[in-house]
């Protein structure tokens, strides 16, 4: 059990190593391993070095689907959205230096911590017909269309939401359930940001104004407060031109050791 927990901590951090910080893969890794019996977390320098050192991309096989990606279902406002925070993101210039900016495009997988180990330790341990809920609809559009970004400076992440025909709830408007779920989604991906591995132990959320099926909006995410292995995030759903507030919300969200995903 520990050798998988280690594996998968190792795939993780390979993943994160290409997308975030060292100083928050290192912060994943002090998550992720097990504690010994001096209250330290075991904290293996060459092997951390050497999962930094590999290839920065992770996947062993073919190549995932990016979710986060434009596609056809895209309406002309969700695309205008993203271009507008993509213009603002880190991109490499020719050399391949890196042009400063606050914004940060998160990929999306429906499948990460698989393709993470590279499909090796996790499918023997967790379902192997497991997917990310918000990303196991294949008709694009249908579900879930939606694009992270952070902004490393502010602590803040915003996610661009288009809500398909599937995600109904009252007659053309969206889900309650589905409105918890991408504000889930954005505050918990939030929360791995600046903590490493979390789970929601607390989400409460006041619904305000309902929001049409179709229609694309902003999912604001904020870091309030870290106390110890507590990270509290809150969050309003507006709509993309932020005049009208469609939900509020305040997350808490509890650093794990990856032990505990398997009953430890
Ligand atoms: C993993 C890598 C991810 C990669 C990125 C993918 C992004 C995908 C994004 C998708 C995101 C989807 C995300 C999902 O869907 S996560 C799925 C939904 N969440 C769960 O299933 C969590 C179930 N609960 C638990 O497992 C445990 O209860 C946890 C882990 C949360 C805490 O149990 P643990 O035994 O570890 O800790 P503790 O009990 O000693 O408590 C510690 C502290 O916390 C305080 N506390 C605890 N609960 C509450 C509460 N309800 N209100 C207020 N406070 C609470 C407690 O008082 C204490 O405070 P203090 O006394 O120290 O001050």
């Amino acid at each position: 059990m520990l050798r998988h927990g280690l594996q998968m901590a190792r795939g993780l951090c390979q993943l994160l190593s290409d997308k975030f910080s060292v100083g928050l893969h290192r912060n994943i890794m002090k998550h992720l391993l097990p504690i010994n019996a001096t209250g330290h977390a075991w904290s293996p320098l060459r092997n951390i070095r050497a999962v930094t050192q590999m290839a920065p991309w992770p996947f062993s096989s073919s190549q995932p689907r990016d979710y986060s990606l434009p596609n056809a279902s895209w309406s002309a406002e969700m695309q205008r959205l993203y271009d507008q925070y993509s213009s603002m993101c880190e991109v490499e210039t020719e050399g391949s230096e890196k042009k400063k900016g606050a914004w940060r495009r998160l990929p999306s997988y429906n499948r990460t911590l698989k393709y993470a180990t590279g499909g090796r330790c996790l499918s023997r341990m967790l379902q192997a017909k497991a997917r990310l809920f918000t990303r196991n609809i294949e008709e694009q559009g249908a579900g879930f269309e939606y694009v992270v970004f952070i902004n490393k400076e502010e602590k803040t992440c915003v996610c661009v939401f288009q809500a398909g025909h599937l995600l109904e709830g009252p007659p053309g408007h969206v889900h309650g359930g589905a409105i918890a779920t991408i504000i889930d989604s954005v505050t918990g991906t939030h929360a791995t940001y600046i903590s490493g591995p979390v789970m929601t132990a607390n989400l409460t959320i006041n619904y305000r104004s309902p929001i049409p099926l179709g229609s694309v909006v902003l999912v604001h995410s904020a870091l309030d407060k870290v106390e110890g292995r507590k990270t509290f995030i809150s969050c309003q759903v507006t709509s993309s031109d932020g005049a009208k507030l469609h939900t509020e919300a305040t997350g808490l969200f509890v650093s794990i050791n990856v032990s505990h995903l398997f009953g430890a």
